[in-house]
């Protein structure tokens, strides 16, 4: 397996908060990675530490030579009186053929699109532009920090529908942040859980096979709050044999099932 961003105790630091301590992280080629947790639990700076957007305070990543990264962030924000169509944002930083935008477009699910105002866009289709113009650079990874954010069900679903056959077709590797639990369950290769260190990492289908997990998941919205409601009632120290392997995910025991009330340190 080709490690492409691996991260090693990593922690970063705003000012005088420590922010993420001790994580451990790896995404292979062709991997489909979701990040979740709850709010401010450092999701986008983890994103960010690995891209090389933060500096490491502690500890070291390392990407693979020569790879080329397609970010989409959690907020671009377009001025709506900014004059520009879709097809020139496109061509944003490098320029890009006719030919190769409109197959951008075709295959993001809104071909056609070139002529029209980015700011006038809906929400799904803007985030089908950005996807379109992240595949122009040919990334070997594609990272999305919440890309489904403001999509409603159908259009959430779909767009993690588009992720999984772009990643079939072009061997892409995907890592995520999303607060969408259902469709992370479903749509990921690993689900990694954190909240300022990462609380447990797995296969979602082995914590999908678990009673557990369908208590948590069979609910509707009700199985995403359980989700975040759960008690971490596991010792770390007592982990540490395992570590956060995915060999060996965390998620092969269902009560390590994710939750804010992992609110412990591992330091
Ligand atoms: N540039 C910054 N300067 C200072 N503090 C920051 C900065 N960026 C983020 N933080 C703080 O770091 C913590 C983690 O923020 P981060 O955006 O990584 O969380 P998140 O898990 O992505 O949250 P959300 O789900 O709300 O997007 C928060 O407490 C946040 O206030």
């Amino acid at each position: 397996m080709t490690a492409l961003i691996t991260a090693e105790k990593l922690s970063v630091r705003h000012g005088e908060a420590t922010v993420l301590s001790g994580v451990d992280f790896t995404i292979t080629k062709g991997e489909i990675v979701t990040v979740v947790g709850p709010n401010g639990s450092g999701k986008s700076t983890l994103i960010r530490a690995l891209i090389g957007l933060e500096p490491a305070a502690t500890g070291q990543v390392t990407r693979a030579p020569g790879l080329v990264i397609g970010y989409v962030p959690q907020k671009l924000h377009i001025d709506a009186g900014l004059p520009i169509t879709v097809r020139r944002f496109l061509s944003l930083p490098r320029r890009v053929s006719d030919a190769a935008a409109a197959a951008a477009l075709a295959r993001t699910g809104v071909p056609g699109l070139g002529s029209r105002q980015l700011a006038r866009l809906s929400g799904g289709q803007f985030q089908r532009v950005l996807l379109a113009r992240a595949l122009l650079t040919r990334p070997d990874i594609l990272i999305l920090d919440e890309p489904t954010q403001g999509l409603d069900q159908p259009g959430t679903a779909g767009f993690y529908r588009l992720i999984e056959e772009v990643r079939r077709e072009t061997g892409v590797a995907v890592l995520m942040v999303s607060h969408d639990l259902h469709v992370v369950m479903a749509a990921s290769d690993r689900v990694v859980c954190l909240n300022g260190h990462v609380c447990c990492e797995g296969a979602p289908k082995v914590v999908s096979a678990a009673p557990e997990y369908r208590a948590l998941f069979g609910l509707g919205t009700g199985g995403a709050f359980a989700l975040y409601r759960h008690v971490h009632d596991h010792d770390h120290e007592a982990d540490e044999g395992h570590g956060h392997d995915p060999s060996t995910p965390h998620a092969a025991h269902p009560h390590h099932v994710h939750g804010p009330e992992c609110t412990h340190d591992h330091a």
